[in-house]
């Protein structure tokens, strides 16, 4: 049962909107050699969601496709709107404002770049073998999700005091035991630190003979700051392959053999949920695994639940199994009790599974 949807009214969707947005902007003009076009457009882009009206070109070329997403948002307040459509339409403004769709450049490919170059990666990685337990990968690509380059703007310093409210890793471990192995889809999440802890959980999964083959599912362009597309898929496997524990091999053998295949879909910007996806979205073939805060909002509804709303109940709509791996980072929230101000903070984390 849900009680209303959440616009950006909100006090944590107004902040996204007037602190991240300008600072994420202000860092894109430091990264890129952007001229007065690029630089007038952002700002322009950024005024306008501050107090303007949700405009739509008439010679935009995905138009079309927007129309058939929008439900009613265009043409009114950015103000009013529901902040996952807000946010959404919101990134796919600013690629068109620094030319992405005729470039291909990736305005946030300095910052993914950035991170796998980290020197501390390497040490921070020194904790991968090659015969790691389920617990450790499955908690690896829990807390990859930490590494989210555009929660970093207004949240600082990433030193939380992680907790699970919601532990279902039980049944997910029952559930591999009774069923596997299984093909098993990744909808991922951001490039960089979460992309290869994902690629350590899959590489787990497939040599520990619980996964038959991995699906992975990318953005189909840049998206949320550093949410992954093929591009960081190809980087982070590069960076693996230097990296202990020999993922990073297998997986570039696996995917050479077709057991780990990428997938992705203009559906996968959508700023809708996951209860309007398309058929051929190909979702459901054995295990599904959401990753991270923003799939999390668009599986279960980006809604204010009321309490007692369970996660059973909030993803009814999908036929197999599902699992959502996230640090809470936003306030939406099903089968688990979280003071609304301490779910936008990431200092909780969940583990939630179906019983399909
Ligand atoms: O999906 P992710 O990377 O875990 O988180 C995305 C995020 O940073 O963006 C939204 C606010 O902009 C929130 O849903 C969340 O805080």
């Amino acid at each position: 049962m849900r009680a209303s949807v959440v616009t950006l009214e909100s006090a944590f969707a107004h902040q996204v909107f007037h602190e991240r947005h300008p600072e994420m902007i202000r860092r894109l003009f430091d990264a890129h050699p952007y001229g007065p076009a690029e630089r007038t457009a952002l700002e322009a882009l950024v005024a306008e969601t501050h107090d303007g009206v949700i405009t739509l070109a008439d010679d935009a070329f995905d138009r079309d496709r927007w129309l058939a997403w929008d439900r009613g948002y265009i043409g009114t307040p950015w103000s009013k709107a529901p902040f996952l459509w807000a946010e959404s339409y919101f990134y796919r403004r600013l690629l068109g404002a620094v030319g992405y769709f005729d470039t291909g450049v990736d305005p946030f490919a300095p910052f993914k770049t950035a991170e796998l170059l980290s020197p501390s990666l390497a040490e921070d990685y020194g904790w991968l073998r090659e015969d790691l337990d389920f617990d450790t990968a499955l908690l690896a690509s829990l807390y990859g999700n930490r590494a989210d380059l555009g929660f970093q703007l207004i949240a600082g310093s990433t030193d939380v005091h992680d907790q699970l409210v919601a532990d279902d890793s039980a049944h997910v471990r029952e559930f591999f035991d009774a069923h596997g192995p299984v093909p098993v889809t990744f909808v991922l999440d951001n490039a960089g630190r979460e992309l290869l802890s994902d690629l350590i959980f899959a590489d787990h999964l497939l040599t520990s003979g619980r996964a038959s083959e991995i699906l992975l599912h990318t953005k189909p362009y840049p998206y949320f700051v550093s949410d992954a597309t093929h591009t960081d898929v190809g980087e982070c496997l590069r960076r693996l392959r230097d990296l202990p524990g020999g993922a990073g091999d297998r997986l570039h053998k696996a995917a050479a053999e077709g057991r780990m295949r990428l997938r992705t879909h203009p559906f996968h910007c959508a700023p809708l949920s996951f209860r309007d996806m398309p058929e051929d979205l190909d979702l459901g073939h054995g295990l599904t695994i959401f990753k991270g805060d923003l799939n999390y909002r668009r599986l279960v509804g980006d809604c204010y639940w009321e309490p007692g709303t369970s996660f059973q109940d909030a993803v009814s709509y999908l036929a197999g199994p599902v699992v959502a791996l996230r640090i809470l980072k936003s306030e939406v929230l099903v089968g688990a009790e979280v003071d609304p101000a301490e779910r936008v903070t990431g200092a909780h984390a969940l583990i939630q599974m179906n019983q399909p």
